[in-house]
């Protein structure tokens, strides 16, 4: 057990953040969603003055075996291809990165292809994409720490660095294959359940992904740990996430998580270990099939539903302002008392 230090232990109440927002200038809970949103933030940062500094995004990406299968309706080539967009700056999460102040690292996981240097890589792959988790286990249990490590390490290094919002997305193809059987072998909830279209199966493709899952998890029946179900059918940029949104249970500071691939991952950081939760700010519901089920299995609501399933951390960076703003309008709106004006009459 570690030692109990002070930054551990939240001062900062539930009740004393909501007394904040009643005597801020605005008809109490006025500002809906942002008010339960700012709470959140206050707790989560140990403060009722919240403030964020360096809003870091990381980008994992990683390759998986299953994708072999047909399981994706893209090539597995498109993941380093991508990659390299993200270094260029080409992609959707650069522009929303740049458009809302979002610092960005692209953390190569394993991909199965070597990208080659470029000066602004994160290069930590643990190898060249997983083992097809159909026949065999994704990945062994030493690789499985490692990644997990190098994701701890990651966050750390950013919260070191001084940053209080990380924010998380994710590129693989065949990813969603990955999550959908973490999500099956996690809940026990059927593959029809879980299992969902991903970057656009047509009817074809999308019962031989659930056929192809059934005997990936008819290979290993038994109940699995977290860090079995893991090595066992995970990817390496799933389970980079993780241990980075295992590092934020001791920081005071915030996770926000993008579409369905990275609520899995937290999906298993919060059964490892609970406190992971009040971290976490699910920034939006993904099109992508077992999302909704997922967040209120959660029991949380996003902020937002726009009916995207791009990934790449696109939706934590379309919630970015909201959440900034929930901070701002905490922090720095006036009282009826410092502004001089009436409150309601009690
Ligand atoms: O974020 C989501 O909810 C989401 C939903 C569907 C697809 N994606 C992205 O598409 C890729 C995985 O889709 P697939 O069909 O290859 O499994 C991966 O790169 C994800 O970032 C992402
Ligand atoms: C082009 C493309 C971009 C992506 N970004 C995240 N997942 C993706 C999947 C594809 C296919």
């Amino acid at each position: 057990m570690p030692a109990l230090t002070d930054q551990m232990l939240p001062m900062i109440t539930n009740a004393t953040l909501q007394r904040r927002l009643d005597t801020r200038t605005k008809p109490q809970g006025s500002l809906g969603a942002l008010e339960t949103l700012a709470v959140r933030i206050g707790l989560a940062l140990d403060t009722e003055t919240p403030v964020f500094r360096a809003p870091q995004m990381f980008v994992f990406a990683g390759d998986h075996g299953i994708a072999t299968d047909g399981v994706s309706a893209y090539p597995q080539s498109v993941t380093s291809q991508m990659l390299l967009n993200y270094l260029h700056g080409g992609a959707a999460i650069n522009v929303l990165a740049r458009q809302h102040g979002i610092s960005l690292r692209v953390v190569d996981a394993g991909v199965a292809s070597d990208t080659g240097e470029h000066p602004s890589l994160v290069a930590r792959a643990i190898a060249r994409g997983t083992r097809n988790f159909r026949v065999e286990p994704a990945m062994t249990q030493a690789q499985c720490t490692q990644a997990l490590d190098t994701g701890r390490a990651l966050a750390q290094e950013a919260l070191s660095a001084g940053s209080n919002a990380l924010l998380f997305g994710e590129m693989g193809i065949g990813n969603t294959a990955c999550a959908s059987m973490l999500l099956h072998r996690r809940t026990g909830w059927s593959l029809e359940d879980c299992v969902g279209r991903g970057t656009g199966l047509d009817d074809v493709g999308l019962a031989r992904k659930r056929e192809r899952l059934a005997a990936a998890s008819a290979r290993r029946p038994e109940k699995l740990s977290p860090l079995e179900t893991i090595a066992e059918y995970g990817g390496f940029e799933l389970a980079m996430i993780t241990g980075a949104l295992l590092a934020t249970a001791d920081a005071k500071c915030i996770a926000v998580i993008d579409g369905f691939a990275v609520s899995v991952a937290a999906l298993l950081a919060i059964e490892i270990d609970p406190r992971v939760r009040t971290r976490c700010i699910f920034s939006h519901c993904s099109a992508e099939h077992a999302h909704r089920n997922l967040l209120a299995h959660l029991d949380v609501k996003p902020l937002l539903d726009l009916g995207m399933r791009l990934g790449e951390g696109t939706g934590a960076a379309m919630a970015w302002p909201i959440i900034d703003a929930a901070a701002r309008l905490m922090t720095e709106m006036a009282s009826f008392e410092s502004a001089g004006v009436d409150d309601k009459a009690s």
